[in-house]
This record gives structure tokens, sequence and C-alpha cells, in this order.
């Protein structure tokens, strides 16, 4: 036995990390508001890298780049799966890329996202980009009160063409209201409290729906029914068209193309992206659009760039990107200010790894603590700042991009829409910036309405909503 035990485990210790209570561990050290604030704590207390074990989980933080680099990049084989838990399965869910466990199928789908996602090929989408940015601009023109949901659809819609070469014109269209209401449903029901419940509790799985407290079991079936239409019936769509010749270019296309996919995990590959791509795309262009209203001064500086680099009037395209630092800067320092997945998507380690002498066992979920590493290296970090990515004479340094990549994950596990994301996020921030104007708004006695930056605790970290007022830069 006692052989047995030290293989288990080695007499090393785990990473430093808060005293927990049995089995509870440090769960109720958290603060409910969300996570960020406890584990800034116990990042200056313990180090780049934490160690907590709750309900019998354990959980490593990792607080800097370079120890993400050094395990998730460095050692890939060990930290690239992810958390499994039955409540995927319930809500029909379970291949979608981002939940797979590192394996077969997830690697078919890596796959098959490098032939339509890899940053040489992206620039196929530059007019898609551009085309739903100008709609976007007059749709926010137009009705400015509901300017979340025009960047909402704009998110959405490009995704949507993306994977099923499908125009989306409106938010009537049946696909773009079938994908964001499956979307919806799955943020309320699939809660990060949900998933652990059920692993520390795996009976709750078994109540009949009609048991006092599993009225949730009643909304499973529904969205595994919705969750299996938006899996087979767009793509049967584009199936068909493909076979008459008349599917436009995207995801499906070049994956039928290939031939050597089978159905099935193109169908399993393409179900993930819509939820994977439209909300973290969104909550960037609200930050934008609140860091306008915000910093007024960097606001004015980005029309300045316009005008002159541009012309006032004109509207850039991506081939202009590069004359246009400032914008680019601004970019970067929303994503920095605001880091999308805050805590990212957790990494979870399939053998046990010593670490710095430090003992991580099989099975340990690693968040990376994006929320700590874009605090690291900048003074005053919480300030609004885009000159931090500028060189004195106003260009971009030369590790910005870099810099900036983290925001999409570590490793093998990376985002594999980054580039498009990162297209679509400059086109969209290009075309409103050189045509439209943010403001605060006026309440109904006509005193402007003061925005407090908020953004409410979740996966992603989106703005809550803020009034603005909107102008057009092309008239007058
Ligand atoms: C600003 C926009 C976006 C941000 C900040 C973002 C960020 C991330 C992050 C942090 C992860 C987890 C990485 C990890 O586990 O280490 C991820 C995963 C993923 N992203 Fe994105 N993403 C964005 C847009 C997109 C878009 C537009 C697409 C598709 C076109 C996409 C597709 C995916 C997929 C499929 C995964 C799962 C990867 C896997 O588990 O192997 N994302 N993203």
């Amino acid at each position: 036995l006692r052989v047995l035990t030290s293989r288990a485990k080695p007499k090393l210790p785990y990473p430093p990390g808060p005293k927990g209570l049995p089995f509870i561990g440090n769960a109720f050290d958290i603060d409910p508001q969300g996570p960020q604030p406890t584990y800034a704590q116990w990042s200056k207390t313990y180090g780049d890298i934490v160690y907590t074990r709750t309900f019998g989980q354990d959980i490593v933080i990792v607080n800097s780049e370079k120890t993400a680099r050094i395990l998730a990049d460095g050692r890939s084989e060990i930290y690239s799966d992810r958390y499994r838990s039955p409540i995927y399965k319930d809500f029909g869910t379970y291949r979608m890329t981002f939940v797979l466990e590192y394996g077969k199928e997830w690697k078919t789908h890596r796959r098959l996202f490098h032939l339509s996602l890899r940053h040489d090929v992206v620039d196929q989408y530059n007019d898609l980009h551009l085309n739903h940015a100008r709609q976007l601009s007059e749709n926010i023109l137009r009705d400015s009160s509901n300017f979340f949901e025009h960047l909402d659809l704009y998110a959405g819609a490009i995704i949507i063409e993306l994977l099923y070469g499908r125009r989306v014109e409106g938010k009537d269209d049946p696909v773009f209201a079938m994908a964001s209401g499956l979307a919806e449903v799955l943020s309320r029901e699939v809660t990060a409290d949900r998933i652990g419940l059920l692993k520390v509790m795996p009976f709750l799985q078994y109540l009949p729906p009609w048991f006092p407290g599993a009225g949730f079991k009643r909304k499973v079936s529904m969205c595994r029914k919705m969750a299996a239409e938006m899996v087979d019936l767009p793509f049967a769509v584009a199936k068909d068209e493909m076979e008459r010749g008349v599917l436009p270019h995207c995801m499906i296309s070049d994956m039928l193309k290939h031939g050597r996919v089978d159905e099935s995990s193109a169908k399993a590959a393409i179900s993930g992206v819509y939820l994977a791509g439209t909300e973290t795309t969104s909550s960037v262009l609200k930050t934008v659009v609140l860091v306008m209203i915000l910093y007024p001064d960097v606001q004015d500086k980005v029309h300045a760039e316009l005008d002159t680099l541009i012309g006032r009037g004109a509207i850039p395209t991506l081939a202009d990107r590069p004359r246009l630092p400032y914008l680019q800067a601004v970019l970067y320092e929303v994503m920095r200010w605001n880091p999308p997945v805050p805590l990212g998507l957790p990494h979870v380690t399939t053998t046990s790894d010593i670490y710095e002498g430090y003992y991580i066992p099989k099975g340990t979920m690693v968040l990376f603590n994006y929320w700590e590493m874009k605090a690291r290296g900048y003074d005053d970090p919480d300030r609004f700042d885009p000159t931090r990515h500028l060189t004195p004479d106003g260009q971009l340094i030369p590790e910005a991009r870099q810099n900036n990549s983290i925001f999409y994950g570590f490793g093998k596990r990376v985002c594999p829409g980054r580039f498009f994301a990162d297209h679509s996020i400059w086109a969209a921030t290009a075309v409103m910036m050189s045509t439209l104007k943010f403001g605060r708004a006026k309440d109904l006695s006509g005193k402007y309405i003061e925005v407090e930056p908020v953004f409410p605790n979740g996966l992603i970290s989106c703005p809550a909503p803020f009034p603005c007022s909107v102008t057009s830069r092309l008239v007058g």
C-alpha cells in the first residue's frame, strides 16, 4: 500500500495557496460577485501559481504569462484537456469543440478549423466584415437606443455567414434567431455552478423532471432539442446548396471540399463556433463604445487619425490597418483593460506534473488568470491608456501584437478563431468610428447621464447595458 501511495503522490508540496476547510476547501473564500478579486489577492500573497482544492477538485490558478507559456505551450500534452461534466450531454453540447476532451475528435475539429481560420486565409473574409460593419453603422445610426442589439447582430451575422455562407439581413433571420436563442438558453442554464454541482452530486442528473428542485430538467430536454436542430438544419441546407453548386465559400464548403471528413465530425465542429465566437466579439465591441463615452479624448484622437490618414467621410478597409496605429492601440487596450474571457476556459491536466518543485496532480483544473496578467508590467493598470502600446512617435511598440495575443488563450487550446475575430473587431470599430460619434445620452430634463463601467460576473466579461447618444460624422 505504501508503494502505491508513494507512486500516486511524490513527496512534493502542492503549489502555495490558501488553507481550506476539509472537503469544502476554499469555496466560501471566493467573492460571491466573482472570483477575480479573491484570485488577485491570492496572487499577491502566493505568486505566479496558486493551488486550492474545492469539493475534492484540485485547482491551479496561473497568474503570469511566463508560467502559462511554460505549462500550456511547453507541456501541451499535459495541459490541454478539459473538464468533463455530465451536464454537457444533457444539454446536447457535448461535441462542441470547447468542451471536448483532448483526443481524436478534438484534433479533427482543430484540423477542420485550420482549413478556414488560419492566419494566411482569413483575408478572404475582409469583404464580409466590411459589408456587415457598414450595415452595423447604419443600424446604430437609425436606432441608437438598441445599439447593444445591433452589435450582437453584427457578431452573430458574420459567424453565420462564415459557417453557412448565409447572408443574415436582420435579427428575424431564422438561423440567427435559432442560434441566438440557443446561446441565450445555454448561458442561462449551463452555469458554472451547475457544472460544478453535478460534478460533486452526480445523482442530480437522475432526478425525474417533476421532482421538486429539478425543474431545470424540463429545460434540459427543450435545450437538447434546440441544440440538435441547430446542428442539423442549417448544415443540411448548406449541403444541399453545395450539391446544387450554389453554396458561397464558407467553412462548410471548405470542409466538404476537403473530402476526407466524415459529416458527423464536420457538423460537430461547426456546432460550437457560434457560441464561441459571437458573445466574445460583441463584448469587445460593446467595450469599445463604452470607452468612447468614458474617454472622449481617446475618441477625438481616433477621429483625428482617421480624418488625417483616410479622409473625413471615407470608409477605411482592412488594407488601411497598418496606417492607423492609434486605432490599433485603442483595440489592444480595450482587450487589456477588460479581458473578454477573464479566466479563460479551464484546462485540465491529463497526467500529474512537477513544476518548480511543486506537484500538480492529474485531473487538476488549470485556470489562466488573464485578469491578473493584464495588470502585470503596466503602471496604474486600471487606467485606460492606449499609449501603453505606442512608441513616443506614435507607432505600435514591437511587442504590442504578441502582448494582445494572450487574451485568446495558450497552448493547443488557443482560440482557433483569433485571426478572424481580430479582423472583425477591427472592421466594425474602424467603420463605426469613421462614420459615428458616441457621447453621453441626456435624460428627460436634458441633463447628461453619467455612465459607470459595470461588468457583471460571467465567463465572458461584457459591459452591462448603458445609454449613449450617437451622431453621424458624415453630415454637417
Ligand atoms: C474577441 C473575440 C474572441 C476572444 C477574446 C476569444 C477567446 C478565446 C479563449 C480565451 C478561448 C479559450 C482558450 C484556451 O482554452 O486556452 C477560446 C476558445 C475558442 N474559440 Fe475563441 N475567442 C474569440 C472569438 C472567437 C471566434 C470569432 C471564433 C470562431 C470563428 C472562436 C472560436 C473558438 C473555439 C472553437 C474555441 C475552443 C477551442 C478549443 O477548445 O480547442 N473564438 N477563445
